[in-house]
């Protein structure tokens, strides 16, 4: 049986790969080669409360009970950014979403069948040792060794059954993110590359 594709004049790549592991750095790169949009749900979250619409303001009451944002919330507003720059963008980079299977099932019933998911594979010691060096000039107070060992601890269990899920459908291109940001990016553009 042969499913329709949805959206097909779009691109969707997601990004799995641990705090520190360097999806964002990647995202940059790809952008700036190959004119995609980055979308991060993080970022698409924390501007919608700063923003002060009465989402965000459900949202920061969600998010300081330390309560999960509704699955669907967050799809609309990665489906609305996507509308804003649907104009402009050949393809779109999803970083930090799906967190579960349910949430790649739902993407691809709302907004359409990704191409590739990039898993940007680093060891633990070396995404601690990223956000350690990040944590001094960032600020942020989850930057610290055991805040940093229980987000790892999360990853690990959330994104495993995330992978195995898209590896069913092959589309899984696994980057070794031990080396130099432009060593990692040659594997990237290797990767989006053998799409067309
Ligand atoms: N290949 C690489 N080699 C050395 N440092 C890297 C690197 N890729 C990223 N970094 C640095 C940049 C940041 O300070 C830190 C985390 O990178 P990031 O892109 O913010 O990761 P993520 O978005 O996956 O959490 O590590
Ligand atoms: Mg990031």
């Amino acid at each position: 049986k042969k499913k329709k594709k949805k959206n097909p004049q779009f691109t969707f790549i997601h990004l799995a790969g641990g705090p520190g592991s360097g999806k964002g750095t990647q995202c940059e790169k790809v952008v700036a080669k190959y004119g995609f949009t980055h979308l991060s749900s993080g970022d698409l979250l924390r501007a919608e409360v700063s923003s002060g619409s009465e989402r965000g303001k459900q949202l920061a009451a969600i998010m300081e009970k330390g309560e999960l944002v509704p699955l669907d919330t967050v799809l609309d507003m990665i489906k609305e950014a996507m509308i804003a720059k649907a104009d402009t963008s050949k393809g779109f980079l999803i970083d930090g979403y799906p967190r579960e299977v349910r949430q790649g099932e739902e993407f691809e019933k709302k907004i359409g069948a990704p191409s590739l998911l990039l898993y940007i594979d680093a060891k633990a010691e070396t995404m601690v040792k990223r956000l350690m060096k990040r944590g001094e000039t960032s600020g942020r107070t989850d930057d610290n060794e055991e805040t940093i060992k229980k987000r790892l601890d999360l990853y690990y269990k959330a994104t495993e059954p995330v992978i195995a899920f898209y590896e069913g459908r092959g589309i899984v291109r696994k980057i070794d993110s031990e080396g130099s940001v432009d060593q990692v990016f040659s594997q990237v553009a290797k990767a989006i590359d053998s799409l067309k």
